[in-house]
């Protein structure tokens, strides 16, 4: 186990902001498939796998801009709030969309941190595109596409997360 805390920074993110991010990730990712170039049906993927449960939001907005209709989950667990512990495949994706290797399928996850689910899941898939919306260095080897990197410092801190909350006035009482 590690101790993740105490991060220096915090970078919040919108719904607004991620629906645009994974957008961005959508057409960068389009016609890059072994299925083919320009025009290709789903830009040249088989199929998005998302990266439960965090690359479950990004995964449908990639797949929808891509027009995508097989869509498959892995879930892998590894951390308990910001403390990290050793990664597991939880549940795994349907064999037969998976084939024997990965090739031609697209594994969206909403951020690389240290790179150990995409580590387990690279060897499980090593033909597969591993694509995140953000990206810190210890983990962008492990990515081949993303969107916004941050530091490593930082901690992501994403909408399904937060809510709306009252906050004081810059100038409030005393
Ligand atoms: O690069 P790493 O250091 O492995 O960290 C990145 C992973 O950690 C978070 O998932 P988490 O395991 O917390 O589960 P969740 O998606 O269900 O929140 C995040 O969604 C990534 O999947
Ligand atoms: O920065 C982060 N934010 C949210 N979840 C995470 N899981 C690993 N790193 C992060
Ligand atoms: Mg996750």
């Amino acid at each position: 186990m590690t101790d993740r805390l105490p991060h220096e920074k915090g970078f919040h993110v919108s719904w607004d902001q991620i629906h645009r991010d994974a957008r961005a990730l959508a057409w960068r990712l389009d016609g890059q498939g072994p299925g083919g170039s320009d025009g290709a049906a789903g830009g040249g993927w088989r199929a998005v796998v998302a990266i439960t449960r965090g690359g479950m939001a990004p995964a449908m907005i990639v797949s929808r801009e891509l027009d995508i209709r097989v869509v498959d989950t892995i879930s892998v667990k590894s951390y308990d709030h910001q403390t990290q512990a050793e990664p597991r495949v939880i549940k795994a994706p349907q064999a037969e969309i998976m084939g024997a290797d990965g090739e031609g399928v697209l594994v969206v996850d909403d951020l690389v941190d240290t790179g150990k689910t995409l580590e387990l899941v690279r060897r499980l898939y090593p033909k597969a595109h591993f694509a995140t919306v953000y990206a810190k260095p210890q983990g962008r080897e492990m990515v081949d596409t993303f969107i916004t990197e941050v530091s490593q410092d930082t901690w992501i801190f994403f909408p399904w997360d937060m809510a709306l909350q009252y906050v004081e006035p810059f100038r409030g009482k005393d």
